[in-house]
């Protein structure tokens, strides 16, 4: 038995497409009940549980006549649309006979990342498992643009379970495990644990199992998997068949160990969830007061802006290279920063007023890369 997944409270469970769909396309019910009944034992046992699903996409294209996933993102939304009603309506079912009632959740990297939405998600998720709901999570894909998308739900899986600060997170895929390589492949063995990146040196990573169907593949659950142990969170990556098995602690799958340092929640967000809209170029000095000692940046050491970006928005801050150092979400306006640049707070504040003595980025809003 795993003692990390038998003590732990709250889960989060993400399965992909491929996992939930027939051969021939479509939501696959006997699949999805086999899913909800490994969660509602989940659930009996006293354990929280959120449901990170896809499944939106490749449950729309047949009502659209589509057989399979779209390249073009309206397309894709256009089936999201359609699948996402038909997917939650398929778990809300399921989970009724359990007598379990589902909350839909649906996220853009917004909702992560401005301090107000991220507080916004993390409170809707916690009163739904407070009243004793499943949320059920996905990318709202029906209007997320390709610049403001995670792109894949194993990397939101991890920074949902980032978010409410759960103890496990499970991976449910096709395959049963991580291998050393692809399964396919003949030297190929499972890996029962990995401890470390070291541990992920040997990992050699393949194709994806069903064209046409899902996002993810492999490569996006390592990522997913480094991400959340690097937030602490052990989490174990196997087949859906087999989440009841992985729920109950038995030693299925590949287990990822997880690290002993817990980032600051919103922070670790930044880093992982969002898209800079902008660059700021730091002289040498500036580079030495956020990196070194942790100071918040302000105008005297900013040399040049790039990017349209407005306030609230996450940016990347650049050494005199070029190469980011930091990302932190930006006080001011991109049209407002040229003026400012390399002035002292004070003078800015003598002629401007005392707006303008604010930090361009404050260090409670600033993560180093
Ligand atoms: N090293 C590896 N270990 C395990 N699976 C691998 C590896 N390399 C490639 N794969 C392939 O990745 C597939 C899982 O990805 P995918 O089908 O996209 O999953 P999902 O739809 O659950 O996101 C497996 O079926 C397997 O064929
Ligand atoms: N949000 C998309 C899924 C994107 C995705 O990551 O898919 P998958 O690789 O099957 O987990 C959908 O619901 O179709």
């Amino acid at each position: 038995m795993r003692d990390v997944v038998t003590g732990a409270r709250r889960v989060v469970v993400k399965v992909g497409s491929s996992s939930l769909t027939a051969r021939g396309g479509g939501l696959d019910a006997a699949l999805v009940d086999r899913l909800t009944a490994a969660l509602a034992d989940a659930r009996a046992r006293g354990g929280e549980v959120v449901l990170v699903s896809s499944g939106a996409i490749a449950a729309g294209l047949a009502p659209l006549g589509l057989t399979r996933r779209p390249r073009d993102l309206a397309s894709q939304q256009a089936a999201a649309s359609v699948g996402q009603g038909l997917l939650i309506g398929r778990y809300a079912d399921s989970f009724g006979r359990h007598g379990h009632t589902v909350g839909q959740v649906l996220l853009t990297v917004d909702d992560v990342t401005r301090r107000a939405h991220y507080r916004n998600a993390y409170r809707t998720l916690r009163k739904l498992l407070d009243l004793g709901a499943v949320p059920i999570v996905n990318e709202n894909d029906t209007v997320a643009t390709d610049e403001i998308r995670f792109g894949d739900n194993d990397r939101l899986a991890a920074l949902v379970a980032a978010l409410i600060q759960a103890d496990l997170l499970v991976l449910l895929s096709d395959v049963d495990a991580l291998w050393t390589g692809d399964p396919a492949w003949p030297d190929s063995r499972r890996i029962a644990d990995i401890r470390d990146d070291s541990d992920l040196a040997q990992v050699r990573i393949g194709g994806t199992g069903r064209a046409g169907v899902g996002t993810g593949g492999m490569v996006t659950k390592v990522e997913a998997a480094r991400i959340a142990t690097g937030f602490g969170i052990p989490v174990v990556l196997t087949a859906a068949p087999l989440a009841a098995a992985a729920l109950a602690g038995e030693p299925v799958g590949t287990l990822f160990h997880p690290a002993e340092r817990r980032p600051a929640a919103r922070l670790f967000w930044l880093a992982h969830a969002t898209a800079p809209r902008g660059r700021l170029h730091l002289d040498a000095g500036a580079v030495q007061a956020v990196v070194r000692r942790r100071k918040s940046l302000l105008p005297a050491g900013i040399t040049a802006v790039d990017g349209a970006f407005t306030a609230g928005d996450p940016v990347d801050l650049v050494d005199t290279a070029g190469a980011p150092v930091a990302r932190g979400l930006v006080n001011y306006d991109a049209h407002e920063l040229p003026g400012l640049l390399g002035r002292s707070t004070p003078e800015l504040a003598a002629t401007l007023g005392p707006a303008y003595e604010r930090e361009v980025v404050h260090r409670d809003d600033l993560v180093l890369l």
